[in-house]
């Protein structure tokens, strides 16, 4: 029955009689007793069915499809009755009193998918890294998320790599006209090069030098989906609040749409990269170098290598200025979260982003920023540090599930610069195990953090005296440890002419490599070795988009 609001009528589910109806909005199903009375109802957002068909299918675990005169059979988004964010295929098969009606069911629904859900990608562009996490990259894919993909209607042009930085160039050079979105099948890895390729070719065609800190870049136009199957998969946990490529599935399906803070890693005027999550110094990145010693052992060498370095006991030199951001708008000790529809991020968007209207679809085509933000006064600090991590988000992942900074936010474009002074063992250990758990890891008395928009690191100036008293040390030392030289580099340095008179920059350079007090360790960059010691790194607000839609807080179910 046709009204002005949708449609209504009797439909049978396993020879039970429902009323299902959909309106403008919603579509839903009511089981009636024998009197008439509605008893249980299930209720849709129409933004949340994936796709309709006639006849009885099934397309997981396995495709079977009966072609029945009177049946159409509706999928849609099914959270899980355990609660989080996890969500599954939900599947029901109607049967019609005719066929004429299972028609004209069919044709609603479908309308109205279209009206619903502007956002819907219909051509994707998939890369498949085959060696990420467990290398289930292309199992995972075909397994689960391509059937997904067809019952929506998406058309996909899937790369497998077979080389690092296939999908980089691939976004930068290559024809991408046509397609809606960008999806990986990997780890945060294989995300930053889709970051990497989609920022780089939008500035260039924007005609806008990335080199630039001061520029004001240029979000990007196409969406980027995240199907999880890799090491950390941090960006994914921060941003759908689950590792599982189902629900990222269903998420890229509906075109959810979550804007994402980016902050651009500068050094000698050139950008060098780009990060969303982890860009950290000392311990996160002596982890990192020790970590790619050990790939074959897949997401297992983390936790290995992380042991190995916590024994080492380093700590590092470092002098660091940042940019506060107004900490009248939010603070990372706030005790917040960054759930789905984050006030701190609409109110963010309202203020970067005057201009734009509509809070819930932040496609970043649709509006440039102007930042009135005056810049402030940086603040300087220098001393030893254990570690040094700027993180545009929370950076949860299944080993921290609050993350490495639980009040940040996805896109309020600023970052949380964390500082871990150097501390004795048993101390860092305790700021290390708070990660796993709900105690806060900033309270400890040689941890500081601050939210920033803008942050510079050198290595302090070494002195004369302090260089030759290290130096001397070095030459006595009998054996030289250090992870970022291979032993044959070290040997030709070390194995020279005693009586030979090194230059200072050479004494500078063995002492950085040495020794304890000037070593120096490597940058983190989601999970990529920057070995550059000078670095200026400054955020950009909301710069791309992912199809999803933040952590959402409780589930919120679907029968009522
Ligand atoms: C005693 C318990 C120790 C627990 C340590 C807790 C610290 C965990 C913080 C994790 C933050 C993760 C941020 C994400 C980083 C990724 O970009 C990067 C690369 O990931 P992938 O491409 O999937 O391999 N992962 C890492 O760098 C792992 C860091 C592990 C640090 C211990
Ligand atoms: N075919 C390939 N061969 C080798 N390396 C690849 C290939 N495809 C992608 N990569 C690189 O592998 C790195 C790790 O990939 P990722 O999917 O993040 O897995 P993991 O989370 O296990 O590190 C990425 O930085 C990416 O550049
Ligand atoms: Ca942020």
């Amino acid at each position: 029955m046709e009204s002005d609001v949708g449609f209504e009528s009797s439909v049978w589910v396993c020879r039970k009689r429902y009323r299902a109806v959909l309106t403008g909005w919603h579509f839903k199903w009511t089981e009636l007793d024998k009197n008439n009375r509605d008893k249980k109802t299930v209720l849709v957002p129409v933004s949340e069915v994936i796709g309709v068909e006639q006849g009885r299918l099934q397309i997981l675990p396995r495709k079977s499809v009966e072609d029945t005169e009177k049946d159409f059979t509706v999928f849609y988004v099914n959270r899980s009755t355990s609660g989080g964010s996890l969500w599954q295929l939900g599947r029901i098969q109607f049967t019609c009193l005719s066929r004429t009606l299972r028609d004209q069911w069919t044709e609603h629904l479908r309308t109205a998918l279209k009206t619903h859900g502007p956002l819907r990608p219909h051509k994707l562009l998939v890369f498949i890294n085959p060696f990420g996490g467990k290398k289930k990259g292309r199992q995972i894919y075909h397994s689960v998320v391509a059937p997904v993909f067809e019952l929506a209607g998406i058309s996909s042009h899937v790369i497998v790599t077979e080389r690092a930085h296939q999908a980089r160039d691939y976004l930068l050079k290559k024809n991408l006209t046509g397609f809606d979105g960008v999806v990986c099948v990997g780890g945060d890895g294989m995300f930053s090069e889709l970051l990497h390729g989609l920022i780089g070719r939008t500035q260039q065609e924007a005609g806008l030098c990335e080199n630039d800190p001061a520029v004001t870049l240029q979000p990007c136009p196409l969406h980027i989906g995240i199907i999880p199957a890799g090491s950390t998969d941090c960006v994914c946990y921060a941003t759908v609040g689950v590792i599982d490529p189902l629900t990222s599935a269903l998420h890229i399906v509906i075109g959810d749409s979550q804007p994402l803070d980016v902050c651009s890693v500068h050094h000698a005027s050139a950008i060098v990269r780009y990060s969303v999550s982890l860009l950290g110094y000392g311990f996160y990145g002596d982890v990192l170098a020790e970590s790619e010693k050990h790939r074959w052992m897949g997401p297992l060498r983390y936790d290995i290598s992380g042991s190995l370095v916590y024994l080492r006991n380093r700590s590092y030199a470092a002098k660091v200025e940042y940019l506060p951001a107004d900490p009248l708008l939010s603070s990372p000790r706030d005790k917040t979260r960054c759930l789905s529809g984050c006030r701190v991020c609409s109110r963010s968007t309202e203020r970067l982003f005057p201009n734009h209207s509509d809070s819930s679809s932040l496609s970043s085509s649709r509006f440039s920023q102007t930042s009135t933000d005056s810049e402030g006064e940086w603040v300087t600090v220098e001393g030893r540090f254990r570690c040094v991590a700027l993180t545009c988000m929370s950076s949860s992942c299944a080993r921290s599930p609050l993350g490495l900074s639980p009040s940040a936010h996805l896109a309020d474009g600023t970052g949380d610069l964390i500082l871990v002074w150097d501390t004795h063992p048993l101390g860092f250990l305790k700021f290390l195990y708070r990660h796993t758990s709900t105690e806060d890891q900033f309270d400890l008395p040689f941890v500081e953090v601050h939210r920033v928009k803008a942050v510079r690191f050198s290595l302090p100036k070494v002195s004369e005296e302090q260089k030759q008293e290290e130096f001397s040390e070095l030459r006595g030392a009998d054996e030289v440890e250090s992870g970022y030289l291979d032993n044959g580099s070290q040997q030709s340095l070390l194995q020279r002419d005693t009586r030979h008179q090194e230059t200072d920059e050479q004494k500078t350079f063995l002492c950085g490599l040495c020794c304890n007090k000037t070593a120096a360790s490597v940058w983190n960059c989601d999970g990529e070795i920057l070995s550059f010691k000078e670095i200026l790194c400054k955020v950009h607000a909301q710069l791309v988009c992912l199809y999803a839609r933040g952590i959402e807080e409780a589930a919120i179910r679907n029968c009522i």
